[in-house]
C-alpha cells in the first residue's frame, strides 16, 4: 500500500519572520553602502536561523542515535557531491548524531579495472569476480576509495577510522550461492560489531569498506548496499540511509516525476512483485526490507545528487526520497 508522507507543520517555525534592531539612522546614513549590505545579509541570516530552528526536533529524537549511510555508485562521481556529502556527514555527528558510513565505489572499480586491461563484468547487478578482478577490488575500495572518505572526514574536521569487513571480523563472508556464474562475490555471513561501538561511542565516524574474509581468510567481493543493511541491522540503527543517482523509488520507473514518498513493506514487496522495482533497486529494497525486519525502524532511498539530501532526509518534515517502513 503506498502511503502519503504526512507533511507536518513545524511549531518551532515563526509563522512571520523575525527582525533584528535596526541599525541606529546616523550610522546608516554614514554607511549607506554597508548598511544595504548588512539589511540583505539580516535576512538571509534569519532565514538560515529559521532552517536551524526547523531542525531543533529532528536532532532531538536522533541524538544519540546511530544512522547507518550507505553511499556509492553513480552518486559518488563527482568530488564536489563527495565534498557536500561528507560535510553533511560531519555535521550529523556535530549535532550528535551517530554516522556510520559504508561505502561502495563501482565506478571507480571500473576505471581501474579497465587500466589493467580487464572488462568489467555484471550479472543480475553484482560483479562478475575472478582471482584478479578480486585483488583490484580490495586495493580500489579497501586502499582508495575507503581512505579517500577517511580523508575527506577529517579535512571537513570530522574523525574518521577507515575499516573493511576484515578488521576485527567485522564482516565473515560466505560464497554467494551463484558462485559458479559469480566467482568471489560473498554474502553476509556473521556481522560483529564489537570493534564498531567504542568508535561510534566516542564520536568518530565508521567508514566501512564491503570486502570481507571467510573463515578460511579468503577474500569476498560484497554489495555494498546488502552489507550497509546488515551492519545496519547489528549496530541497532535508528535509520538506514541508501545514497543513489535516482529520486527514489519510482512508482513508474521511466517518470521521474512518479516518486512514492513512504512505502511500507508489503507495499514495496508487491512492486517488486509487479516488476515495478527492478534491476539495481532490487537488493536496496531487500536490504531495506531486511534491516526492517531487523529491527532498524527506518530505511530510506534517497538522491545523493541532490546537495544535502542527508540533511533533508533527516533533519525535516518533507524528506527527500522513499521512506520505506516497518
Ligand atoms: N522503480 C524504480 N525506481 C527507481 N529506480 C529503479 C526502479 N526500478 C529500477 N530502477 C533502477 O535502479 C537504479 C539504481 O540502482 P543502482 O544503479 O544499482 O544504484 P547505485 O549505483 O547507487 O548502487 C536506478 O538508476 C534505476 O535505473
Ligand atoms: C558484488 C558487487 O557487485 N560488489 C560491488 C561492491 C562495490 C559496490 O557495491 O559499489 P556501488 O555501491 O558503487 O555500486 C562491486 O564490485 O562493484
Amino acid at each position: 500500500m503506498l502511503l502519503t508522507k504526512p507533511h507536518l507543520s513545524n511549531p518551532l517555525l515563526p509563522s512571520a519572520p523575525r527582525s533584528n534592531p535596526a541599525p541606529s539612522s546616523s550610522h546608516a546614513r554614514s554607511l549607506p553602502t554597508l548598511t544595504a549590505r548588512r539589511g540583505s545579509l539580516r535576512v538571509s541570516a534569519l532565514s538560515r536561523v529559521d532552517v536551524l530552528s526547523e531542525a531543533l526536533p529532528f536532532i532531538q529524537r536522533f541524538k544519540g542515535k546511530t544512522v547507518v549511510v550507505k553511499y556509492g555508485g553513480a552518486a559518488m562521481k563527482s568530488p564536489e557531491l563527495q565534498a557536500s556529502v561528507i560535510r553533511d556527514l560531519v555535521l550529523l555527528s556535530c549535532v550528535g548524531l551517530r554516522p556510520v558510513l559504508v561505502h561502495g565505489g563501482g565506478p571507480e572499480i571500473n576505471s581501474w579495472l579497465l587500466r589493467v586491461g580487464v572488462e568489467p563484468q555484471f550479472r543480475d547487478g553484482l560483479r562478475v569476480t575472478d582471482a584478479l578482478t578480486m585483488e583490484v577490488v580490495e586495493m580500489v575500495l579497501v586502499g582508495k576509495v575507503n581512505k579517500n572518505l577517511v580523508s575527506l572526514i577529517n579535512l571537513a574536521d570530522g574523525t574518521a577510522v577507515g575499516l573493511c569487513g576484515k578488521d576485527a571480523r567485522l564482516i565473515t563472508a560466505r560464497p554467494s550461492p551463484n558462485a559458479a556464474a559469480l566467482g568471489f562475490v560473498g554474502e553476509v555471513a556473521a556481522v560483529d560489531a564489537t570493534v564498531l561501538h567504542p568508535i561510534i561511542a566516542s564520536g568518530h565516524i565508521p567508514v566501512i569498506a564491503t570486502v570481507a574474509a571467510d573463515e578460511t581468510g579468503q577474500a569476498y567481493n560484497i554489495n555494498a548496499d546488502t552489507a550497509a543493511g546488515e551492519i545496519a541491522a547489528a549496530v541497532g540503527a535508528e535509520k538506514l540511509l541508501l545514497l543513489t543517482d535516482v529520486s527514489g523509488i519510482l512508482a513508474d520507473r521511466n517518470d521521474p516525476g512518479s516518486l512514492v514518498k513512504e512505502i511500507d513493506i508489503a507495499g514495496v514487496r508487491q512492486m517488486v512483485a509487479d516488476g515495478k522495482v527492478a534491476g539495481g533497486m532490487i537488493p536496496k529494497v531487500e536490504c531495506c526490507v531486511r534491516a526492517l525486519a531487523q529491527g532498524v525502524h527506518t530505511a530510506s532511498i534517497i538522491d545523493g545528487r541532490v546537495p544535502h539530501s542527508l540533511l533533508l532526509e533527516i533533519l525535516t518534515d518533507e524528506g527527500t526520497g522513499t521512506m520505506i517502513t516497518g
